[in-house]
């Protein structure tokens, strides 16, 4: 409890302040094939911002404010030159992560989990060790209490509104109490009293000691008064650093002075977008681009407090990795399973398929006419458990990444802990998913009633099914949108044709017979086809004069599908590992350098 006293008792502790200067920040277009350009997104500018302060960073739309923010954050590391200060000394932004949390423009909220759950699920990984469970309950009790949402504690975050929600989202943030608050745009999609209420929380807070820096496009003049610092930024350069109160005066120096009438930032907005002429470069260079502090707060207390003394045995995470996989699959579970619509097709897609299908290729199994027919009846099987495993991970994986992302980036827990917790999570679902579905089509098409041919077909079929998913994780890894879709349709296609399906490897040429030993649809088919024909299956029955392919082994030799199904197993999970090796990096790189 003591703990989170001092965070309230920050204020007598002492100031702490951080610097930028000359901080630049440049793009390179990325169009393939064009001659590769930079963009100046922020032009040397410096800067001050100082705890006890709501700083607000504002600007036209584009004008460099969220690039300005990711860049002290450290939401951004690439292409930025220039030095971050904390009281004097060059800092690190990884070392401003440590203490920080950073609130995103379009943050994302679980919506099937109450306010509970979330400010339990973030305490437990954030402060696993750091609180006794009374401890971790008064604090929870005590945010709910200062942001006005603890008659909402057993609410879903799709039932609160927008307002509650946000307030919703800066708690989630505050239960390892933060001495710096970043946030993007957190009045974005509010109407003027909740923006103005959020305004108050956050102003609130940043009395309690804490640094609070904030994005805004063009706060009301209510606002204005809140704000102890003003960062105006036009087109990557700064137009004025300073206290509201202060910028009628700083109007008046350049020779524009603010009519009575006008709310003083959108009048300054106005000269920004050149409405009254092109007076951006004396504004710049009246402010020395962020390096005249004349027009800010005067500060004549000591900056001397150390937030980054850490205890010696401090390590990256408050919870260990075991800790972390058991919060993150208990939450993915619980959101997985009160979504009943998007379960209901999950569950129901693969069953529905089954049975279809296994009405379409009834009986066979044991029926030398229709041994042809088997194999199409095999490789289509593996075709819609590949497809419902596939689609059901890209529909999940690109909604659930936004709340990865930010929770990863402020330290919640590591990506192999997350990733982890997904894939195991994923796997009931699947298993009982792959296990009704094979007895269905096996039991609808008649293939032998013998169960270890069974288990071994449902082995293959799951498998399969993990391969698939673990594709489809790479996949979205990689790509998103439409490109994600198509790939998914196109992923299987170069292993289908290369199979017995589409050629026969003695009949292709001789650079592609190897790659039917490996290609592992081919080795599915061959394998699941073993299963119920395979290890001395007497022979099918003919209902005609003659069948050519009543005798199993001629089948299996004819359509080249004799393997040995522990060599089957290998390949089938020999993909599983370099699809989950590959799909971790593309995740685990999209975490850390992709923002
Ligand atoms: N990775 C990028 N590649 C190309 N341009 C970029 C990139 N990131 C930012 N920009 C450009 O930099 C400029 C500033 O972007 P930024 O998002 O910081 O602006 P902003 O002031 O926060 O805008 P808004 O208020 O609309 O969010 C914009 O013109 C944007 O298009």
């Amino acid at each position: 409890m003591h703990e989170y006293q001092e965070s309230e008792n920050l204020n007598n502790k002492g100031r702490f302040k951080l610097a930028f200067k000359d901080l630049k920040y440049i793009v390179k277009s990325k169009v393939p094939f064009l001659k590769q350009k930079t963009k100046t997104i922020l032009n040397c500018v410096s800067g001050e911002f100082h705890s006890h302060e709501l700083t607000a960073i504002i600007g036209l739309s584009g004008s460099g404010k969220s690039s300005l923010l990711d860049c002290i954050s450290g939401f951004r590391v690439n292409n930025i030159s220039g030095t971050i200060t904390y009281n004097n000394d060059i800092i690190s932004t990884r070392k401003i992560k440590e203490v920080s949390s950073y609130f995103m423009q379009e943050q994302m909220l679980h919506k099937f989990l109450t306010v509970n759950e979330f400010m339990n699920f973030a305490i437990n990984v954030k402060c696993h060790k750091k609180f006794s469970k009374e401890e971790k309950e008064f604090r929870i009790e005590n945010i709910l209490r200062k942001l006005d949402i603890t008659n909402q504690r057993n609410s879903y975050s799709q039932d609160l509104s927008g307002g509650q929600r946000k307030r919703l989202q800066i708690a989630i943030e505050l239960v390892d109490d933060p001495k710096i608050l970043f946030l993007d745009e957190p009045t974005t999609n509010l109407d003027i009293v909740s923006s103005t209420q959020c305004m108050k929380l956050l102003k609130d807070l940043s009395n309690e000691g804490r640094m609070i820096i904030l994005t805004i496009h063009q706060p009301s003049a209510t606002m204005l008064t809140m704000f102890d610092h003003i960062y105006a930024l036009s087109a990557g350069n700064c137009i004025y650093q300073g206290t509201s109160g202060n910028l009628i005066e700083y109007l008046d120096e350049i020779g524009l002075p603010c009519p009575s009438s006008y709310n003083p930032i959108d009048y300054l907005m106005e000269i920004a977008s050149n409405e009254y002429g092109d007076h951006s470069q004396v504004l710049v260079d009246k402010i020395q681009n962020g390096s005249n502090f004349d027009y800010a707060t005067e500060h004549d207390q000591d900056h001397t407090i150390d937030i980054f003394k850490k205890p010696s045995d401090f390590v990256d995470y408050s919870s260990s990795y075991f800790q972390q996989v058991y919060y993150l699959m208990v939450r993915i579970l619980l959101s997985r399973f009160r979504n009943k619509s998007s379960l209901c097709i999950r569950f129901s897609s693969l069953i529905v398929m089954g049975i279809i299908f296994g009405l379409v290729y009834q009986r066979v199994g044991n029926n030398a006419s229709y041994s042809i027919d088997n194999i199409h009846f095999i490789a289509g099987s593996l075709c819609i458990v590949y497809f419902t495993s596939f689609h059901s991970l890209y529909i999940t994986f690109p909604t659930e990444f936004p709340i990865i992302k930010r929770e990863h980036f402020n330290g919640w827990y590591s990506a192999i802990a997350y990733y982890s917790s997904f894939i195991l999570s994923d796997f009931p679902l699947i298993l009982l998913n792959v296990t009704i579905y094979c007895i269905i089509v096996y039991l609808l098409t008649d293939q032998p009633r013998e169960l270890h041919r069974f288990l071994l077909f449902f082995g293959n079929h799951l498998v399969f099914a993990y391969d698939a998913q673990t594709m489809a994780i790479m996949v979205t890894g990689l790509f998103s949108g439409m490109v994600a879709v198509c790939l998914s349709q196109l992923s299987i296609f170069p292993f289908y044709v290369i199979s017995t399906v589409g050629v026969y490897a003695r009949d292709t040429h001789p650079i592609f017979t190897s790659f039917f030993r490996v290609n592992f649809f081919n080795v599915a088919i061959a394998g699941s086809t073993t299963s119920v024909l395979g290890m001395n299956r007497t022979k099918l029955r003919c209902d005609e004069l003659y069948c050519h392919f009543n005798d199993p082994k001629k089948i299996l030799h004819d359509f080249e599908c004799d393997i040995d199904l522990l060599y089957a197993f290998k390949v089938l999970f020999a993909y599983l590992v370099v699809c989950h090796i590959g799909a971790f990096v593309f995740i685990r790189y999209k975490l850390k350098y992709k923002h």
